[in-house]
This record gives structure tokens, C-alpha cells and sequence, in this order.
């Protein structure tokens, strides 16, 4: 069973094609990561299935519903969260409050009824508040939930920023490079946490620059190289693609080695 299809998708900016024609699945509970050297178009591809670039050509396509292009909050109503590379957390504000901010998109209640502070509103942030809770609980922050999330280190931020991705319930979760800047034991603790999650069903797309957290995580790699997929398999299979090692060693011969 597919959760996401990514089908061709392109884009360029200014005549230069960022990225060209890449296609792959992710199914629940894999945990699928995209990887390519500096200026692969890791990002950009990123960019399209999350909603926030609009594709030059090519579909994704969301439970078998088509969702290209559409805007990240409605991607996130259907099924699709994601995180950032750069931390997307309001420091002055507590964990918690971090965390209950993720339950707003899935609120399509009336505005009015939050206005006037009516019952319907005030159960609506019990329920938002109780939710978040239980979130810092499965990241393993219930007891910092009173802390100004400024305060935290940044492998907490991390893990709370994925957190408040997973209060929509998202079937699929985008993450962009979570272990950035996060120590070794920081990076085993997310290591842990989206194997959690993807082993709870939700399929997993990741960007993510360390090589070894990568091979130990991933159930499936895609590579991208100048905006072309030029390999995906599995880890073992993937690190021995001679394409891919001359991908990363930037070797114009080892490029064109699978044509
Ligand atoms: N908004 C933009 N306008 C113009 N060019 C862009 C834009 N975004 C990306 N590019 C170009 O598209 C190509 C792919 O960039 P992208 O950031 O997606 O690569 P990446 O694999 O994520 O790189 P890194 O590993 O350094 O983050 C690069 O040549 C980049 O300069």
C-alpha cells in the first residue's frame, strides 16, 4: 500500500532545472530518506511535496488523492505534516504551549465561539491541551511541558518540534533534517523517536544530512544528484552504488557511470 507518490516531479528556477523528474513511494511505516551532496535538490523536493514550492510538472499524490501543490496547512488537514530545517519553535513561549500550537490547524471550529469563550471553545482547549501532553509524554518532555522552550537544549527542540507535527495525527511526516546540530546522544534519541513513530504506521520522509543515522534508520534511500534521482534501494545497496560514491566523491566520471 502507497501513503504518498511522488510522480515526476521538476521544477527550475531561472532555466536551471533545481530538480527533474523524480518519482518514488513511501508506504506506511517506512521511513524513506532522500539524500544527495550539497546542491542535490533535497530541499527543493521537499519544497513541492510539502505544499510550499507549486511543481513545474509532475504529481504528488497523497492516498491516492491528488494534493499537488496544495498549500501546507490543507496538506496537513489531509494527512501530511512536516518539520523544518531551521527550528520552527516560538522560543518565549513554554513547551507546552509549543505543543498545543500544533492542534490550531486541525481546529476548523468557528472563530466566533473562541471570541466569546464559549463551552464549545474551552472543551475544544482541554482536549488540545490534554493532546499536547501526551505528546511531550511520546517525545519524552512531559516534565519540561512548564519550561520556556528557549531554555531547552537543542536536541529537545527537535524533539518537540517533531512533537507538534505529530498533533495533526499525520499519516505522513515530512522531516527536514532533524539530527542538524544535535549531539551523538541527541541524534540516537530522535533516531528512536521516528522509529516510534514509523513503527506505529505513519510513513516517513526524511531529509537528512548524517550519513549514519541515515543507513541505521532508513528502510529505503532515494538518492538525488543535480536534481536527478540516480539510485534508491535499500542502505546496504544504496552505499555500495558506485554512482552514489561518485556522487558524493564529485567525480564527473562516477556521474555518468549509470548513465
Ligand atoms: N528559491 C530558489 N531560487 C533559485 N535557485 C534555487 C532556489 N532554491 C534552490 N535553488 C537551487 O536549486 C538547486 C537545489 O538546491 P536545494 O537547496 O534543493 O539542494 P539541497 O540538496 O537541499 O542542498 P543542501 O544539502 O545544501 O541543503 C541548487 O542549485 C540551488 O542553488
Amino acid at each position: 500500500m502507497t501513503l504518498l507518490s511522488v510522480e515526476g516531479l521538476g521544477i527550475g528556477f531561472g532555466g536551471i532545472k533545481a530538480v527533474h523528474d523524480v518519482s518514488f513511494k513511501v508506504a506506511p511505516g517506512e521511513i524513506v530518506s532522500v539524500i544527495g551532496p550539497n546542491g542535490a535538490g533535497k530541499t527543493t523536493l521537499f519544497n513541492m511535496i510539502s505544499g510550499v514550492y507549486q511543481p513545474g510538472s509532475g504529481r504528488v499524490v497523497l492516498k491516492g488523492e491528488d494534493v499537488t501543490g496544495m498549500a501546507p496547512f490543507r496538506l496537513a488537514q489531509r494527512g501530511m505534516s512536516r518539520t523544518f530545517q531551521n527550528l520552527q519553535i516560538f522560543q518565549n513561549m513554554t513547551v507546552l504551549e509549543n505543543a498545543i500550537s500544533g492542534f490550531h490547524l486541525q481546529e476548523s471550529g468557528p472563530v466566533l465561539a473562541d471570541l466569546l469563550h464559549l463551552p464549545s471553545s474551552r472543551r475544544r482547549a482541554r482536549a488540545a491541551e490534554a493532546g499536547a501532553r501526551e505528546l511531550l509524554a511520546r517525545v519524552g518532555l512531559e516534565r519540561a511541558a512548564d519550561r520556556e522552550a528557549g531554555n531547552l537544549s537543542y536536541g529537545s527542540l527537535k524533539r518537540l518540534e517533531i512533537a507538534r507535527a505529530l498533533a495533526m495525527r499525520p499519516k505522513v511526516l515530512l522531516l527536514d533534517e532533524p539530527a542538524a546540530g544535535c549531539n551523538a546522544v541527541e541524534t540516537e534519541e530522535i533516531d528512536h523517536l521516528i522509529a516510534e513513530v514509523a513503527a506505529a504506521g505513519t510513513a516517513i520522509l526524511l531529509v537528512e544530512h548524517d550519513m549514519k543515522m541515515v543507513m541505521r534508520i532508513s528502510s529505503h534511500i532515494v538518492v538525488l544528484d543535480h536534481g536527478e534521482k540516480i539510485a534508491e534501494g535499500a542502505p546496504a545497496e544504496v552505499s555500495r552504488n558506485p554512482a552514489v560514491i561518485a556522487a558524493y566523491l564529485g567525480t564527473e566520471e562516477g556521474a555518468d557511470a549509470d548513465g
